[in-house]
């Protein structure tokens, strides 16, 4: 819908796709890590980011919302091409593995308040505390708002991280494997906020080592192998046996190199391989 406080460049791309990159290459040192990735990713898509450790998952997310900066090619999200005239505030980014509890002691809230400021805002809104406490309900840790978030669990603390993702009310979620390592009750809960964002008609985009609590939601896997996207369409089945509550899991960052499966290409090689099942999940205390 066209509104008169639209800019002609607004209105152009109204319509346009959250996420498109076209012939993306990143080089890493003197890696080739990405090599001509294409991507599009329209409005209320949920897509899963799929491939073998080292295959460039997160290289790719970390382009797209402009944390890396591409060696060719180009990316474009709501139709702007990255810089000062993406509408970062309808983008909420997870990255992996970061602890919400690094530097300075900070209440949830703050670290979520923080998801706030973007780009050339460096004051935090008024009615903050209110958008930090709606956020952190998202994800069911209201009640634990004022705790530091040195003393909560690794998953809760994962929780918080994407809470300060939501706290934009983003139109475009890009997560990279928000659920690794992360206990169960936290991996159900993620799910069921994924489930209402996803009704409300979120974008996601989200790297995942397999599907798990997810694969209701997920409509469509895009598969990197070696950097290059090896398939695009429908998501992976579970394999057997993954589908029973009880089967476990282990992040491969939380396996030692020799068991997962790195040098190995075989192990987590083939487009529908990119799960990978071993030990025991990382249950924080
Ligand atoms: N800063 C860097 N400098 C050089 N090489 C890098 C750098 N970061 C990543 N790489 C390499 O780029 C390749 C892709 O890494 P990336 O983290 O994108 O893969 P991934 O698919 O997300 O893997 P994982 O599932 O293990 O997280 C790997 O071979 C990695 O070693």
């Amino acid at each position: 819908m066209t509104t008169l406080t639209e800019t002609p460049a607004e209105r152009r791309s109204a319509g346009a796709p959250p996420v498109e990159a076209a012939d993306v290459h990143v080089r890493l040192g003197a890696s080739p890590v990405l090599r001509g990735v294409d991507l599009r990713v329209a409005a209320g898509e949920v897509v899963a980011l799929l491939g073998a450790n080292g295959s460039g998952k997160s290289t790719l997310v970390r382009t797209l919302v402009g944390v890396l900066p591409p060696t060719s090619g180009e990316v474009r999200l709501f139709g702007r091409p990255l810089g000062d005239g993406v509408p970062w505030g309808r983008v909420g980014y997870v990255p992996q593995r970061v602890s919400a509890a690094a530097g300075v002691p900070s209440t949830a809230e703050e670290v979520v308040a923080s998801g706030l400021l973007h780009g050339r805002r460096l004051r935090l809104p008024r009615g903050w505390r209110d958008r930090a406490h709606e956020a952190l309900e998202l994800v069911d840790l209201a009640d634990r708002r004022r705790t530091a978030t040195q003393q909560l669990s690794g998953g809760q603390q994962q929780r918080v991280l994407i809470a300060r993702a939501l706290v934009r009310r983003p139109d475009l979620l890009v997560l990279d494997e928000p659920v690794a390592g992360v206990d169960r009750p936290s991996q159900e809960a993620f799910a069921a906020t994924m489930a209402r964002l996803v009704a409300d008609g979120t974008t996601v985009l989200v790297v995942l080592h397999e599907l798990g609590e997810l694969a209701p939601l997920v409509q469509r896997a895009v598969v990197l192998r070696h950097g290059r996207v090896v398939h695009d369409g429908a998501p992976p089945r579970p394999r057997p046996g993954h589908e029973e509550a009880e089967h476990e899991h282990v992040h491969p960052h939380a396996a030692p190199r020799s068991e997962r499966g790195e040098g190995d290409m075989g192990l987590a090689e083939g487009p529908f391989e990119a799960g990978m099942s071993t030990t025991t999940d990382e249950v924080a205390p």
